[in-house]
């Protein structure tokens, strides 16, 4: 059975209530919106397959309640997460100057190698616009993370946003994913030489048998 996928990635979705992250991940694992808000009790998890660098990257998604009182369950987390991405909501002041908090609990409870990239949802709202695109980006620059504006509504640059995230995480791990990789491969030879030998030794009982008698 061909292998459905090599590696499997943790990412985490942190941002304040209301931004949008639950409509993102509904975006790219099911490419659909909804325009309802039923806030994330806790966490939630969505999967997808992405391929990268000729590399099957399942993903596993953790969609985060920007609620205060979650905070606790959600920080638990953030431990065992490869990549995080920020959320804002570009209507929305606010959310962009909570960033610093969430990113200073990313630094204080994730893994030191984990990857991140800085997200303005709801892109599609121009009119209701608060935060200026440059000081999204300029924000971004100051943590050393990558930016992007997106839109869950028109779908605009969903895609781009994750599996950028994907390929940051892939490339930090790229050497654990040989590893592994190198190692499977040689597992695959070795079973297939297993089943080689397997096949003779079934000719040879046969002849056995035929001796036998
Ligand atoms: N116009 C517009 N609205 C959006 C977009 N993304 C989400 N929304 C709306 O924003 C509201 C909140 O979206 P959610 O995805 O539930 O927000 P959340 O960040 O998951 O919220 P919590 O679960 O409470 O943390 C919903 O009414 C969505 O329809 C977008 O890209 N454009």
């Amino acid at each position: 059975m061909a292998k459905q996928y090599d590696v499997l990635f943790r990412l985490l979705m942190l941002g304040d209530s209301g931004v949008g992250k639950t409509c993102m991940l509904r975006r790219f694992t099911e490419n659909c919106f909804d325009p309802s808000h039923i806030s994330t009790i806790g966490v939630d998890f969505k999967m997808r397959t992405l391929e990268v660098d000729g590399i099957k990257v399942r993903v596993q998604i953790w969609d985060t309640a920007g609620q205060e009182r979650y905070q606790t369950i959600t920080k638990q987390y953030y431990r065992r997460a490869q990549g995080v991405i920020f959320v804002y909501d570009i209507t929305s002041e606010s959310s962009f100057q909570h960033i610093v908090k969430w990113a200073s609990d990313v630094d204080e409870y994730a893994p030191d190698e984990v990857r991140t990239i800085l997200v303005g949802n709801k892109s599609d709202e121009e009119l209701r616009r608060q935060v200026p695109k440059d000081q999204g980006s300029k924000l971004a620059e100051t943590y050393g993370m990558e930016f992007f504006e997106t839109s869950a509504s028109t779908s605009s640059k969903i895609s781009e946003a994750f599996t950028r995230v994907t390929e940051l995480v892939l490339q930090a791990h790229k050497k654990d994913v040989d590893n592994l990789l190198g190692s499977l491969d040689d597992y695959l030879e070795k079973a297939a030489l297993e089943e080689e030998k397997g096949s003779e030794g079934s000719d040879c009982d046969t002849i056995r048998k035929a001796c036998a008698c």
